[in-house]
């Protein structure tokens, strides 16, 4: 059995590590720093990122990427979806060209506005094969063992059924499906919606208000991830509405509790300054509010919360926009057959 190499070793990477080795694989997990390596391989525990989950001996921790990767059937890039170009680079010129990259980071990259399976393809190829991992998966609950599912999404069948294979375990159920693109963004589109959720739970609204948040939410980011090439039905999987109720009914998100915040009235800057973990969800909305104009789709939910985000607006301001807009019909194409005037 060849190894998993994770790269990044922050909470998700971490859980995961944890998760597989205590699987019986044979994990390698490469952090940044030379003192980082060293203190996790002292301690076997995570403080900064992932408290209380103990990393098994067969995790092997290092600090050199191509001691990492060396001899890997699979190699998990896991790290903030901004450093996701700097790691391929760091590889390029080692990598086989059949180990299969896996990313299970959840973002846009910035300026290009690429999925993160699109920027390593970009730079490891267009032939490389690369599989996507999403779903309802906070990292604190997978390095406790609670099952958990979750879905690998490959252009190449046997490419999603390896890492299902790899990963699958007692307490980890992986389910593949061959929509890369509605994986990849039902994923990353969630964390606008988490911050909105915070945000109304922090200005102390209810259960209604974060029911139509959510369920709003999700129409609108099929709209973008249909637009952009994703089958609808992926976003009533676990990758779409599963992560997207994980995400924005929990305290462990970090997207959710910079929402909760801003709901209470903290400026982002403050925030931001006060968490070492990534906010993804922040990123999101800039590239969010360029690829909703790029394909000409209307998002309503996701424009307000950039509003709040970068342009100073107040949420609540942003929630009467929200109730006041324009009146609309619940779902744009009607599927039942109908004897009014519709
Ligand atoms: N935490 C979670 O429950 C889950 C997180 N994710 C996604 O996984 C990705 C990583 O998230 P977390 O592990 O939670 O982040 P984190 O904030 O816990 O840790 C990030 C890690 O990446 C490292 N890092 C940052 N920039 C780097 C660079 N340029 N080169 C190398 N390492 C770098 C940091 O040192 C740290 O170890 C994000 O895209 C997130 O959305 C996905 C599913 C679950
Ligand atoms: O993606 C996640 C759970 O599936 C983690 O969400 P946060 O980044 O908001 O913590």
């Amino acid at each position: 059995m060849r190894k998993i190499s994770i790269l990044g070793a922050g909470g998700w990477g971490t859980a995961l590590a944890t998760s597989f080795a205590k699987n019986g694989r044979k994990v390698s997990l490469w952090t940044r720093t030379e003192e980082s390596a060293k203190n996790l391989n002292k301690v076997r525990e995570n403080i900064k990122y992932l408290p209380g989950a103990i990393i098994p001996a067969n995790v092997e921790i290092t600090s050199s990427i191509d001691k990492c990767i060396a001899e890997s059937e699979i190699v998990v890039i896991v790290t903030p979806s901004s450093a996701v170009r700097v790691i391929c680079e760091k590889i390029k010129n080692t990598i086989p060209k059949e180990t299969i990259i896996v990313t299970a980071s959840k973002g846009f990259e910035q300026n290009s506005l690429l999925r993160m399976s699109e920027v390593i393809q970009d730079v490891l190829g267009e032939n490389h094969p690369v599989a996507v991992l999403s779903g309802p998966n906070h990292a604190e609950e997978v390095g406790k063992d609670i099952p958990t599912a979750t879905v690998v999404a490959a252009k190449q069948k046997e490419v999603a059924e390896a890492v299902q294979d790899a990963f699958m375990g007692p307490k980890l159920r992986v389910y593949t499906n061959p929509d890369v693109v509605g994986v990849e963004t039902g994923g990353a589109l969630k964390n606008i919606i988490a911050l909105g959720a915070g945000i109304s739970d922090g200005l102390e609204f209810g259960d209604n208000t974060k029911s139509a948040l959510l369920t709003r939410g999700l129409t609108e980011i099929a709209r973008l991830g249909v637009a952009m090439g994703g089958e609808k039905m992926t976003f009533a999987g676990l990758s779409g509405i599963g992560d997207l109720v994980a995400t924005c009914t929990s305290q462990h998100s970090r997207n959710w509790r910079a929402g909760n915040l801003l709901g209470q009235g903290k400026s982002l800057e403050e925030i931001l300054s006060e968490t070492n973990m990534v906010v993804e969800g922040v990123k999101t909305a800039k590239s969010v509010n360029h690829l909703a104009e790029k394909y000409g789709v209307e998002m309503p939910i996701s424009k307000q919360i950039y509003k709040v985000l970068f342009e100073d607006k107040d949420p609540k301001e942003a929630v009467t926009d929200l109730m006041l807009r324009g009146k609309t019909k619940e779902i744009e194409e009607v599927v039942m057959p109908q004897d009014g005037n519709w």
